[in-house]
């Protein structure tokens, strides 16, 4: 079934009418029913109101304080009152480890993904261009991409990892065990490991980017000698308000566990959680929000700069994942090239565009669009494409603001391996490479 138009009309009244918890990392709390919350304990021999308690861990039990995340839910029936799970399709969703195809050192790029058949819901339409990693051994990154025209009539979860979800087309309204959130274009989704949620569309197709962080949780990089404040500030991350549906009936339940979908059809909905508090909590984010620090004398920053949230490894400063934006900025810099230079990275980039234009790559019908991606492995060489430096090389250098678009990357320690199906998509274009033919010899000796 496509959404209705009354079904639309309905969600976005919703969505326009939630209220949230501020704070990244914040204790979260609340209750959708007044006293369903224990006081002063977690696991109280009755909890209140009949309700059962869970704790739901996202971290080991015994990780650092700082980083440890957990939530305790008080809900009508345990999670671990559901039947027997059994395999079930994986339509396009694929997950790690990738061995589908050779790791390919090619700068490739996508157009959009088609449209998708009426009546595809989020789940069926996730649609896997790659990844890296061992969901089994919680590391690695993978990317996919969804186009969905129907609202999830099952409930996901993800156990492989959390999910941030980057809207390009359309919006969503996300139903999660922790209550409502709603995301458009511009604004991201974090929905943590294991957290249960369904998926309407706010618009007649909705269309966007997933990361599934399989690593450890996004964070808010340190800032060292930026200070105090900046990039993404913890207070622009809200958290849902309490919220439960009490549906006593079939309801599909979907899980993804170590790369593959599990089904089982519960007698209730598991989005039945009436209080909660924890730090193992979904989050909204506008990217607009972002504080974008940039060089005010001369030199282009490394990109680093403008990440968002960090999936930190065991070594200091190598991120499993970052995942970083390219907001609207002033470009300054004096005697400065100013687009991203030409570079040869030892991370691997995947990149997407959310609105406009990125300031690197030409867009419109065969560039970087809107929906598209681009892929640059482990030290595949690229940079500006040849009108990008054309111009910027010959460009006054007045201040110059760059607000015609809306860009991300997911930066990663390993290569992304493709999927047989984004190996082989109509939609990834031909002749990437020529971006960069044409960019003659200048030298004199
Ligand atoms: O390749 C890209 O466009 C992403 C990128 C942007 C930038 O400003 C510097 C380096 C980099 O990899
Ligand atoms: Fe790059």
């Amino acid at each position: 079934m496509s959404g209705t138009t009354s079904g639309f009309e309905q969600a976005r009244k919703t969505a326009a009418g939630l209220a949230y918890s501020p704070g990244f990392g914040n204790e979260h709390s609340g209750e959708a029913v007044p006293g369903a919350l224990p006081v002063g304990r977690n696991s109280p021999q009755r909890a209140p109101l009949g309700l059962y308690a869970e704790q739901l861990s996202g971290t080991a039990f015994t990780e650092p304080r700082a980083h440890n995340r957990r939530s305790w839910l008080y809900r009508i029936r345990p999670s671990a009152a559901h039947p027997r799970l059994v395999r079930t399709g994986n339509g396009s969703l694929r997950g790690a480890p990738f061995a589908e195809t050779a790791p390919d050192p090619n700068r490739l790029r996508w157009d959009p993904l088609p449209d998708p058949a009426p009546g595809t819901d989020f789940l069926a339409g996730l649609w896997t261009l790659g990844g890296n990693g061992d969901a089994a051994r919680r590391e690695g990154v993978a990317v996919h991409l969804y186009a969905a025209d129907a609202p999830m009539e099952r409930v996901f979860g993800d156990a492989d990892g959390e999910l941030l979800i980057v809207p390009e087309r359309g919006g969503l309204l996300l139903r999660t065990e922790f209550g409502l959130l709603a995301a458009a274009p511009g604004q991201v989704a974090l929905i943590p490991r294991g957290v249960r949620f369904r998926v309407e569309p706010l618009d007649p197709l909705v269309r966007g980017y997933v990361c599934e962080n399989m690593g450890r949780p996004f964070t808010l990089p340190d800032l060292g000698p930026i200070g105090a404040n900046g990039l993404a500030n913890p207070r622009d991350f809200l958290a849902p308000t309490a919220a439960f549906e009490d549906v006593e009936g079939p309801v599909e339940v979907v899980t993804k566990f170590c790369g593959d979908l599990w089904t089982a059809t519960w007698d209730h909905s598991p989005l039945d959680v009436v209080a909660w508090h924890g730090s193992h909590v979904p989050y909204v984010y506008d990217l607009r929000r972002f504080n974008v620090i940039g060089s005010i004398s001369y030199d282009h920053p490394d990109p680093s700069v403008f990440t968002v949230l960090t999936s930190p490894s065991d070594t200091p400063g190598l991120a499993n994942a970052d995942f970083v934006v390219f907001a609207p900025r002033w470009l300054v810099g004096e005697d400065t090239f100013r687009p991203p230079y030409f570079h040869r990275n030892v991370m691997s980039e995947y990149m997407g565009l959310i609105e406009g234009a990125y300031d690197a790559k030409r867009t419109g019908p065969g560039g970087f669009v809107p929906g598209g991606g681009s892929l640059h492995n482990m030290m595949s060489a690229h940079g500006p494409d040849r009108e990008t430096f054309e111009q910027a090389s010959a460009a006054e250098l007045v201040p110059r603001k760059v607000d015609d678009g809306l860009a991300f990357m997911v930066e990663t320690r390993w290569p992304v391996v493709l999927t047989a199906q984004a190996r082989d998509a109509e939609h990834l274009q031909d002749g990437y490479d020529e971006v960069w033919q044409g960019l003659g010899r200048h030298f004199r000796a």
